[in-house]
């Protein structure tokens, strides 16, 4: 754990347990010891001890302040637990930076002030528990939070509308004894009154006071409401002539560039063809023959677009081909290079050929992707593309993969239950944001499989190249009616679920997981199930039961019929109650947390 990390910790502590900065020696939190090795009071992660996932500190007397900013280094953390102190004063916004949080439990105290705005940035929030504090304002929009399955807040002084939750997502929700107002949200198949009372400003089902019916207006409001609408209605109108004319305008201009461009294109052409030399082809001298090569003839018709990662600031496609590349691996689709920048920047550059995709549509989709960003799925850092070849730029991550992690030679690494079930909610997860971003754009991932799962620097499981892959004919699954369309966002579940049987049954896939998936079958249908998980799991001593479970998602994953699998959401719900009930078992025999 970096000393960094630790120091903030530590300054964390100091500010929360009282006002005076103190930390009680005996909980072991201090600069020389080790917090992933038992010593830190209340501190557990993960299974190779190099991130910290969870800190409970709860009933132990603390009286001081919150401080996000300085937790919020802990980039990893999943679980945070304070219930039943004495906490004092407002969350600051800076909460919004731990991104990782799943479980929030700070019922107890005496927090008061908004529950700030950030908080609906925690998109892989499961649990949030904040009942018994003091806290006041309208609530952050929560139902943004897709995966929310609990939000217990009673007993506070929270006041405006409730939020329009998904109520059919959520397990337990509990706003009673607050100052909420307005119309009741439609919870009543999903939740009893209790939910909701002591909030004097409610109103509607299923409470016993209804709504007032909407006043009629009065005729001067009337009319002051009609010449608004009017005034509306022309300002209208003037917007839109105007934006006809801006486009006028920026379509006249864009030709007229483009006309430009073509001609110096043409030129450039010229020129490459005269001196030979200027070509950064596989035959030109001036380069490292390890740098990556290039089928073009050189000329670059479409510059490096650099997306918003910092890594790649300022870089040239020139210094990009020109760097010391090393083949890493050929795919069906294309070939993968490592790539040393002259500041030492380390770059995988993936080599698509032959993608039928236009340059524009090709360039949108890279833009679109660059905004959905999810800490489990790598983002590409820039790109380049011509009619021949396609270049996508990301940071190397020198973990592996989990294929390699799974099948590798690595001696000695144990990759037990707690990893495997870790690995597999952490991918549902990312896979279900991205789906549910990306579904009105048509964007699935396209290749999901376990080399595609590769370890960042905290040895966390991220999904790359999303995106890259436009479904072909080799990867549909078996068994489609003839004439159906192909939903790649069911490709990838099927992907999916042959991960999750690589995961429990510790086998290598082949011909796209049907061979692995069949023999799953009989093993299932013989009703020999134990017989097909990872013997190490056996011999470890994980809970069958829950591996048996994760299976059935597998399983379901699989289906050959793409209607009957389950989406995203629903594969990472499944997933997301296993991980509970191994916590709540761990938690119940003490070992963790
Ligand atoms: N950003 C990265 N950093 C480090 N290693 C990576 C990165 N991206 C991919 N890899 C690893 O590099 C290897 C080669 O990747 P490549 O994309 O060529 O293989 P592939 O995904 O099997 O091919 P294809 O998708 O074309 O079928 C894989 O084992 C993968 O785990």
């Amino acid at each position: 754990i970096e000393e960094e990390v630790k120091q903030s910790l530590i300054y964390f502590l100091g500010q929360i347990s009282s006002n005076n900065g103190e930390v009680d020696p005996s909980w072991g939190w201090n600069m020389t010891s080790d917090p992933c090795k038992g010593q830190w009071k209340g501190v557990t992660c993960n299974a190779q001890l190099t991130s910290i996932k969870r800190i409970v500190l709860d009933g132990i007397n603390l009286g001081g302040k919150f401080d996000a900013k300085s937790l919020c280094t802990v980039e990893t953390l999943t679980v945070l637990s304070l219930n039943n102190n004495s906490i004092v004063g407002e969350i600051p916004e800076e909460i919004g930076n731990c991104n990782q949080l799943t479980h929030v439990y700070l019922s107890g105290n005496k927090f008061a002030g908004n529950l700030p705005n950030s908080f609906s940035n925690l998109n892989n929030l499961k649990r949030l528990h904040i009942f018994d504090n003091s806290f006041s304002g309208q609530l952050p929009d929560l139902p943004q939070i897709s995966g929310l399955i609990s939000f217990l807040a009673q007993n506070n002084q929270f006041s405006g509308e409730i939020p329009k939750f998904d109520f059919s997502n959520l397990q337990m929700f509990n706003v009673s004894f607050n100052n909420f107002s307005g119309p009741v949200p439609d919870i009543k198949d999903h939740f009893t009154s209790s939910s909701i009372l002591g909030n004097p400003g409610l109103c509607g089902e299923p409470l016993s006071n209804s709504c007032p019916a909407s006043l009629p207006l009065s005729p001067e409001k009337k009319s002051k409401g009609f010449l608004l609408k009017k005034c509306l209605i022309y300002l209208g109108y003037v917007v839109l002539g105007l934006v006809f004319i801006a486009f006028v305008i920026y379509k006249v201009v864009t030709r007229k560039m483009a006309k430009k461009e073509k001609s110096h294109e043409v030129l450039k052409k010229e020129v490459g063809a005269e001196d030979g030399s200027k070509k950064p082809s596989k035959s030109s001298t001036s380069k490292s023959e390890y740098s990556i090569p290039s089928t073009e003839s050189g000329i670059m018709a479409t510059p490096l677009v650099l997306l918003t990662s910092p890594m790649v600031k300022g870089l040239r496609f020139e210094e990009l081909l020109k760097a010391p590349a090393e083949l890493l691996g050929r795919g069906r689709h294309g070939s993968l290079y490592k790539v040393v920048l002259n500041d030492g920047t380390t770059l995988a550059v993936k080599r698509i050929k032959d993608w039928p995709i236009s340059g524009e549509n090709f360039q949108s989709r890279m833009e679109r992707l660059d905004q959905v960003k999810h800490y489990n799925v790598l983002p590409a850092a820039a790109f380049y593309s011509s009619k021949e070849e396609k270049l996508l730029v990301y940071g190397y991550q020198q973990n592996g993969s989990l294929f390699k992690l799974l099948h590798g030679t690595q001696n000695g690494t144990k990759v037990d239950w707690d990893i495997r079930l870790n690995i597999a909610a952490s991918i549902a997860e990312a896979l279900a944001f991205m789906h549910g971003k990306l579904c009105e754009d048509g964007i699935a991932h396209g290749n999901i499989k376990s080399p595609n799962i590769i370890f960042n620097k905290n040895m966390d499981p991220c999904i790359s190249e999303y995106g890259l892959m436009v479904v072909d004919n080799q990867d549909k699954t078996m068994a489609q009616p003839k004439g159906r369309t192909y939903n790649t966002f069911s490709v990838d579940i099927y992907g999916f679920g042959v991960i999750l049987l690589e995961l429990l049954t510790g086998k290598l896939v082949q011909h796209n997981g049907s061979e692995l998936a069949r023999w799953v079958h009989s093993v299932v249908r013989e009703e020999w199930t134990a017989e097909v998980f990872d013997k190490t799991l056996i011999k470890e001593g994980a809970n069958v039961e829950r591996m048996v479970s994760l299976l059935q998602v597998a399983l379901k994953c699989i289906n050959p019929s793409q209607e009957a699998r389950p989406n995203m959401n629903q594969v990472a719900t499944m997933i997301n109650t296993i991980k509970d009930e191994e916590e709540s078992f761990i938690k119940s025999t003490g070992s963790i947390v």
